[in-house]
């Protein structure tokens, strides 16, 4: 029972089996693994068996809209393991890895939480097994070339400055890199052009590398990336500069999906790590396909609400992999509910029943929108300790009176022994659906009715505004013949719409569609909306504040 330990207290606490016994567990021959330590090991892309994965069970993990510290999609998921394993079903729980912007700022880890998470946690919130450093390396050698080739004139492929849009990565929220003049210092300086960096979670090579099924698609797709163009006008991609096979042998390592545990010595895989709101908030199609090869149910999580990470899990990691859940797990709180009821983020562990009331609109949209897909939801309501018995009886029934499966989920306070009945409701719901997903668009229709399609449909908004950017945008990537590729909405996790103070279940509003970033490399355009940016500030008294090592080497403060 879960009272006054802190996420990290209990992963420190807890007796961790050694990696090749949890390879074990999932039939992996030991000399097949890559050791990172005793607690981490990385698997071999061979394992991926494609009948295993036509055969076995997807369900994804997905939320109502979220609160700041996020309503529990990773503790559900790891809960929800835990608890399958417990009524007798194989299942592996496949995440994403922490990104140091949110550990270092407001939100913290993403490793669970209570008595349902991942260990080691310091480990996989930290340095994990270096993939992140991976991708800022390969994506900085590409910025890095693209200068050099506009520097070296007899080289040069006459890269106009003023068009490259490719950005430089770190994975820390430093508001002050995100805009920036370089080249500066005369002729041994290079040459003056605008520039910037993006979250390492943002990266297109992280995009990439949790699309990629193979080496060589990995490569293909490295030199896909657009870079911008010559100064009559042509484009330059990535296999122009030759510096695609450079890269891919930066990620050598990277590419390997990474094999950890539960606290409950269950198979966890954890790989790749974009962001839903600003990237497409996925895990990786191998880390997912591996995950299936070696167990008869995968649980997996994609960012943010549904309509971001949910939506985006559908209509491009599935549309590209072939993949299709068989349930969906819409996580909700007592707590967001009442947010979204318009109750203050300040008093959300008082019981309000006429918040939670009027803030229940909100996962009923979500809900609508899981049907959209023609998927079967379950709601699992995350239980916090401020949640009364009165908000808690209110919600399921409420649910139940939309004819939901719901189940009431305790993994953070008791692990798997909290998550048994959402558990067997999972199990029946998967058991009774043959289906696939349904997209909400199809890649070859128009960008701009793409776009409306999840603004009208998924989001609830009554019409979508092109800025002149994004209009001319969108001339220049028909002009590239890029306008088949599905579309990643930019967008704030924390409205449907593009304006984070309309909370709830607003309707008829309009989206705005300020400018398209183009990523031919992973394959997907990115219209940005609102006032989204794409490398975050840190808050006023940051996390890592709080964080500290002793004398031994144990670090306190990591939440
Ligand atoms: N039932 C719960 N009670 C208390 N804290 C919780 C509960 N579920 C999740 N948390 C905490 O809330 C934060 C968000 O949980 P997380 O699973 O990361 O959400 P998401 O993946 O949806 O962003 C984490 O700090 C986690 O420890
Ligand atoms: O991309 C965001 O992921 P979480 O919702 O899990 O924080
Ligand atoms: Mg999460």
């Amino acid at each position: 029972q879960n009272d006054v330990k802190s996420d990290l207290e209990i992963a420190q606490a807890a007796q961790l089996k050694h990696i090749n016994d949890i390879a074990t567990k999932l039939g992996v021959a030991v000399d097949d693994l890559e050791h990172y330590g005793k607690y981490k090991a990385k698997l071999p892309l061979h394992l991926i068996d494609p009948e295993k994965v036509k055969k076995n069970k997807l369900i994804l993990v997905t939320a109502i809209t979220p609160t700041p510290p996020g309503e529990g999609k990773t503790t559900t998921s790891i809960g929800l393991t835990e608890g399958l394993n417990r009524i007798g079903k194989k299942a592996t729980v496949v995440l994403r890895e922490p990104s140091l912007g949110p550990v270092f700022g407001i939100k913290g880890g993403a490793a669970g939480g209570g008595y349902s998470q991942v260990v080691p946690m310091e480990d996989i919130n930290l340095h994990f097994t270096g993939d992140f450093s991976a991708i800022e390396k390969a994506n900085n050698l590409l910025a890095a070339l693209i200068d050099n080739n506009i520097y070296f004139q007899k080289e040069s492929l006459g890269i106009d400055p003023r068009t490259v849009k490719w950005k430089r990565v770190m994975d820390m929220n430093d508001r002050s890199l995100r805009s920036m003049i370089t080249g500066l210092g005369g002729r041994a300086g290079g040459n003056p052009r605008e520039a910037g960096f993006n979250i390492t979670a943002a990266s297109e090579i992280m995009a990439i590398l949790c699309l990629a099924e193979s080496f060589q698609d990995l490569k293909t797709k490295l030199g896909n990336i657009y870079v911008g163009d010559t100064y009559d006008n042509k484009p330059i991609y990535c296999r122009d500069l030759k510096a695609q096979g450079a890269m891919a042998a930066l990620l050598k390592d990277a590419i390997k999906p990474n094999l950890v545990q539960t606290l409950e010595g269950n198979p966890a895989i954890i790989h790749g790590g974009p962001f839903a709101n600003i990237a497409q908030g996925t895990n990786s199609v191998l880390a997912t396909k591996l995950g299936l090869s070696l167990s008869d149910y995968v649980v997996t999580e994609a960012g943010f609400g549904a309509d971001l990470g949910a939506e985006k899990f559908l209509d491009i990691k599935c549309g590209y992999s072939g993949l299709s859940p068989s349930a969906v797990v819409i996580v909700a709180t007592v707590r967001a509910l009442k947010y979204h009821g318009g109750q203050d983020l300040k008093t959300l562990t008082t019981p309000n029943l006429e918040s939670l009331k009027a803030g229940f609109a909100n996962l009923e949209k979500h809900l609508e929108n899981i049907a959209l897909y023609g998927l079967p939801a379950v709601v699992s309501i995350n239980r916090f300790t401020s949640d009364s018995d009165e908000e808690l009886a209110f919600l399921k029934q409420a649910c139940e009176a939309l004819g939901a499966k719901v189940a009431l989920s305790e993994g953070w306070a008791k692990g798997g022994e909290g998550t048994k009945e959402l558990a067997q409701a999972v199990v029946d719901t998967v058991a009774n659906f043959h289906g696939r997903y349904t997209p909400v668009y199809d890649w070859n229709s128009d960008i701009k009715k793409k776009v409306e399609a999840v603004a009208k449909k998924v989001y609830g908004a009554g019409s979508v505004v092109f800025q002149a950017k994004a209009l001319a945008d969108i001339k220049h990537i028909e002009g590239l013949g890029l306008g088949h590729l599905p579309i990643c909405i930019a967008k704030t996790q924390k409205s449907f719409s593009d304006n984070e103070a309309l909370i709830g279940r607003p309707t008829g509003f309009e989206l705005t569609v300020r400018e398209f970033e183009i990523a031919a490399g992973a394959g997907f355009l990115v219209p940005i909306t609102g006032a989204i940016m794409r490398l975050p500030g840190l808050p006023a008294v940051p996390a890592a504040l709080h964080i500290d090592i002793d004398d031994e080497g144990v670090i306190s403060g990591l939440s």
